[in-house]
């Protein structure tokens, strides 16, 4: 079983850098989280066991995820995953087949996903500036247009049908909402925006704002707004500064965090955790990208939304201060010009890590 944060400061992490970059930025994240613990004098201290779970796994064996896999991964504090997806595999068979055959199990319903623009770095919108654009979207991850409800019947003919049903259970919902009021309330501006499609969804979606303003009576401090979300994409594109936290089906999450990853420079700075907020099983925590075949094997790959994911998961298991000393040395290593090519640098993955390895060192006081 998991642990709830606590004094032991020893964790058992489950290493699945899975495809294509994967190994490149976990490999980096697994150095600077070592390297976190040593110059820490060993404050914290991590085990990480190796799950060569991938595509090549399926590929061998016909599956992902090896019979009794998922009960091995129960055992651990916290999984740090990588991406899932090949060029030779179809991408619906391997989501599927491993980070939506972990998530939802182990009831990881909440998928936490902050932005921001960080020092030394630039938003593709003229106006915004470090600190004009700072989100965290909650993401809805056990059910909605994921729920896997549906079917393909007369495949080939004419009158093939297919159906991709959209699942919203109050159960779920409510859980994910209260979440997401919880975390607009720990955050200064304590505002939140939920995000809907209910002209066009008048069911599922329409149950989901009733819900949201039920919850919303539970936190009067928190300031809410409603918002569809094809506005939504306009908004957060020509009024940033208005945002702050942002709730949204599984959907609408995914497609508008790759936007909020995009507008504040990169998706390769974007980290995502994958929580199970009852604490009964181990939360994931994985970059937002995917396994980015055009880049793989290249050294170019951006290893920052993985060192941002790793401070993220710092964060859950107590280290909180560990947490906000990595995501300085980030910033520090950022705002020194040490970027890679998605960022408009020239630096590679090795670069970058050995910087933000250098920093945290300094960062404790153990500099080489
Ligand atoms: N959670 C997961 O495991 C996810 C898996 N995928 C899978 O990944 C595969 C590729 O999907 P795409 O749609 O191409 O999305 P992607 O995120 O892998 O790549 C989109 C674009 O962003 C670039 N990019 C991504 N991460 C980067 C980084 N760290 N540094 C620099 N550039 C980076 C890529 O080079 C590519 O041009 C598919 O099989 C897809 O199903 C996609 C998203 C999430
Ligand atoms: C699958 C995917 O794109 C995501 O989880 O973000
Ligand atoms: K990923
Ligand atoms: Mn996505």
């Amino acid at each position: 079983m998991s642990a709830a944060p606590s004094s032991k400061h020893e964790y058992s992490i489950a290493c699945m850098p899975a495809d294509g970059i994967g190994p490149e930025v976990i490999g980096a994240g697994v150095e600077v989280l070592k390297t976190m613990s040593e110059a820490s004098g060993g404050a914290f201290k991590f085990h990480f066991e190796d799950y060569d779970w991938s595509s090549e796994t399926y590929k061998k064996l016909g599956k992902y995820i090896p019979d009794g896999g998922l009960e091995r991964l129960k055992k651990h504090d916290a999984i740090f995953f990588g991406a899932v997806g090949a060029p030779d595999v179809p991408d619906h068979i391997s989501l599927w087949g491993l980070r939506l055959a972990i998530c939802q199990p182990l009831q990881q319903y909440a998928n936490v996903r902050p932005t921001k623009i960080l020092r030394g770095t630039e938003s593709p919108l003229r106006k915004a500036k470090t600190g004009d654009l700072d989100w965290v979207i909650i993401r809805e991850n056990s059910e909605g247009e994921y729920a896997g409800q549906g079917g393909r019947s007369h495949q080939g003919q004419p009158w093939e049908t297919s159906t991709e049903v959209s699942i919203f259970t109050r159960h779920c919902v409510e859980r994910l909402m209260r979440f997401a009021f919880e975390i607009a309330q720990k955050r200064a501006r304590k505002r939140i925006t939920v995000v809907t499609k209910s002209n066009a969804q008048r069911n599922g979606m329409v149950m989901w704002d009733e819900i949201a303003a039920h919850v919303a009576k539970e936190f009067p401090d928190v300031e809410m707004d409603k918002m569809l979300v094809d506005a939504m994409t306009c908004r957060m594109v020509l009024q940033p500064n208005s945002i702050d936290t942002i709730v949204a089906t599984n959907l609408h999450a995914d497609i508008l965090s790759d936007l909020a990853a995009a507008l504040a420079g990169s998706i390769g700075i974007a980290p995502t955790s994958n929580l199970d907020p009852t604490r009964q099983h181990p939360s994931m925590f994985e970059p937002i990208h995917g396994s980015a075949f055009d880049i793989t094997g290249n050294g170019v790959a951006n290893p920052i939304g993985t060192f941002w994911t790793a401070a993220e998961m710092l964060r859950w298991l107590g280290e909180e201060t560990a947490a906000d000393k990595l995501m300085e040395c980030i910033e520090e290593v950022c705002g020194n010009g040490i970027l890679t090519r998605d960022l408009g640098g020239t630096a590679g993955t090795k670069e970058v890590t050995e910087a933000v390895c250098e920093a945290v060192r300094k960062s404790y006081g153990s500099s080489k």
